[in-house]
């Protein structure tokens, strides 16, 4: 009975009368266009004495009006086909025979990226509606920053609470800082039992206790040999954090999903290729340990606001017919605080609402580089088949014996517990020169992309800051209030001098399956 109940369903966005109103535009706008560039043209074969106008911003207007053009027919491929898709969570599998799940989280700088905000984004990863121990959430700290390994320990012991309080009451806001802010009503009037109220105070003290905490801490510290440590050169620093909280919390009956804290080795002498390097090294490392099928991949900036967005992407992965060629569910992303006159709900629409829906119609979004479950083999591409010999393995996987058993073997620890052979080896992996002379190196650091990457962070970092000058000069004219800030990323002096940006590696395996599926999960 089970086989034929579908996991989920794909249906046209609009109602058809919708795609014809459009299309009925579409015709009248080319029509327009075509009348344009004759207008446009004839002109130039105007006799020159009685033109009206000079050629020259004639031309120009005339080059702008084509590109816009051009801009408006590659947008008509979005319109092509959109498509809605919806899930059955019902008609998943028991949670026993689910899949497991890894979640990389990627944070770099505790003074851009504060610790609180990033455990949050790591609570909130801990607490998905899913099996805690088929849940593993790494997280990847390339500054190498005690205060985020101490954050770790806390977020840890304060899971503690906050998961079993979120799975009592049913709380769709997973991520502490959210819930307990005044602009969330979504959770605030679910519940009003006397107990409820209780309990949820004495969560609000634990919460505001492991914030205080961390706060304390300090920034500067450098996890290994501070003298010499800083956030671009220090060693590798792997610690499996469950291990180290259960000893000062006793025994205690909550299931914890597995937290893992990564610091991969950074060195001078090598480029570490930002985001990309760190998703690099955390996709070995996780595949020593906890090995899972399927990645959810998040910025420490972000949070996940649907508890059940891991069922929701399951739907589409364990289905027999989409899953063959399915490398990634993605989600659409939100943004908190952008303005006070956003009027845009928050959303990015014309990608998110529009394009996306589009372009999973035709073939799958582009990889937008987070908010996605990815099945993990997509990432080893072409160089995982049946039958390639150790050396070849080698050759794309690097050195590690282990590393390559995990291509095979899922699940090599389970529960937490880690030998110190292994946790030597996932220090091995997550060293700086662990990708030289392996294709996995190469194609990281093949010139083109790195000229790609830094050509599109030059794009986006002098039309940053070309907009905040308009702003400013805009706004010392008195003619409007400046609102044009700078984010940490334009303004990074690491960045200005490399001249690189995060996923040169992991993109391109990433696409090697491009099939990705959008969920929209509202
Ligand atoms: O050396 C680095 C630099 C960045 N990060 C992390 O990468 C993430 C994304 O960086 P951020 O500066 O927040 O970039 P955004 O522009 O906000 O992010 C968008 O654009 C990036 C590509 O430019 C994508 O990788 C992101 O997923 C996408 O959300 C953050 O969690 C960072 O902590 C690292 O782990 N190591
Ligand atoms: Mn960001």
């Amino acid at each position: 009975m089970e086989n034929s109940s579908p996991l989920n369903t794909c249906h046209a966005r609009f109602h058809k009368l919708y795609i014809i109103i459009h299309w009925f535009h579409a015709v009248i706008h080319c029509t327009a266009i075509t009348f344009l560039v004759y207008y446009r043209v004839s002109f130039l074969f105007q006799d020159p004495q009685t033109r009206a106008t000079p050629v020259v911003p004639w031309l120009l207007v005339f080059a702008s009006e084509l590109l816009l053009s051009f801009m408006w027919l590659l947008g008509q491929a979005y319109r092509w086909r959109p498509v809605s898709r919806t899930v059955f969570l019902e008609n998943l599998p028991e949670d026993d025979k689910l899949p497991a799940i890894d979640v990389f989280i990627c944070t770099v700088d505790p003074n851009k990226e504060p610790t609180v905000g990033v455990m949050n984004t790591v609570l909130s990863a801990m607490a998905l509606d899913y099996p805690a121990e088929k849940t593993h959430v790494y997280l990847s700290d390339d500054g190498g920053a005690s205060i985020t390994l101490v954050g770790m320990r806390e977020a840890c012991r304060f899971g503690r609470w906050w998961l079993p309080f979120c799975r009592k009451y049913g709380i769709k806001t997973r991520c502490p800082q959210a819930y307990f802010s005044d602009a969330n009503d979504e959770d605030k009037h679910r519940w009003s039992s006397k107990e409820f109220i209780a309990e949820r105070e004495i969560i609000k003290e634990k919460y505001e206790k492991f914030q205080e905490v961390i706060q304390r801490s300090p920034e500067k510290d450098f996890l290994e040999e501070p003298s010499t440590s800083n956030s671009r050169d220090h060693p590798a620093v792997i610690e499996v954090i469950n291990e180290s909280c259960s000893e000062t919390m006793g025994e205690d009956q909550v299931q914890m999903p597995l937290l893992v804290y990564v610091s991969r080795e950074k060195s001078h002498s090598h480029p570490h290729h930002f985001k990309a390097g760190a998703l690099n090294a955390l996709l070995r490392v996780s595949g020593l340990i906890s090995n899972s099928p399927y990645i959810l991949v998040l910025d420490c900036d972000m949070y996940c606001n649907g508890p059940s967005s891991a069922r929701q992407a399951m739907c589409f992965h364990l289905d027999p017919k989409i899953s063959p060629s399915l490398a990634s569910v993605f989600f659409p992303q939100k943004f908190h605080n952008i303005s006070d006159n956003d009027i845009y709900d928050s959303e990015i629409r014309q990608i998110f609402t529009l394009n996306w829906y589009g372009s999973d119609g035709l073939r799958g979004p582009i990889w937008s580089g987070t908010n996605c479950y990815i099945k993990r083999e997509s990432l080893y591409g072409d160089s995982l088949q049946e039958g390639s010999e150790l050396e070849e393995l080698k050759k794309a996987f690097g050195p590690s014996n282990e590393l390559i058993k995990s291509l095979k073997i899922s699940g090599i620890i389970s529960g937490g517990e880690s030998s110190s052979t292994f946790l030597q080896e996932t220090k091995f992996l997550a060293s700086s020169t662990y990708e030289d002379h392996t294709t996995w190196g190469k194609e990281a650091r093949s010139l083109r992309n790195m000229r790609n990457e830094q050509r599109i962070w030059m794009i986006k970092s002098v039309t940053s800051h070309l907009y905040g000058s308009l702003d400013a000069i805009t706004k010392r004219l008195g003619l409007r209030k400046a609102s044009f800030l700078l984010t940490n990323k334009v303004a990074d002096n690491e960045q200005l001098c490399l001249g690189f940006t995060p996923y040169a590696f992991f993109l391109q395996q990433g696409l090697s399956q491009p099939n990705g599926r959008v969920v929209d999960n509202k």
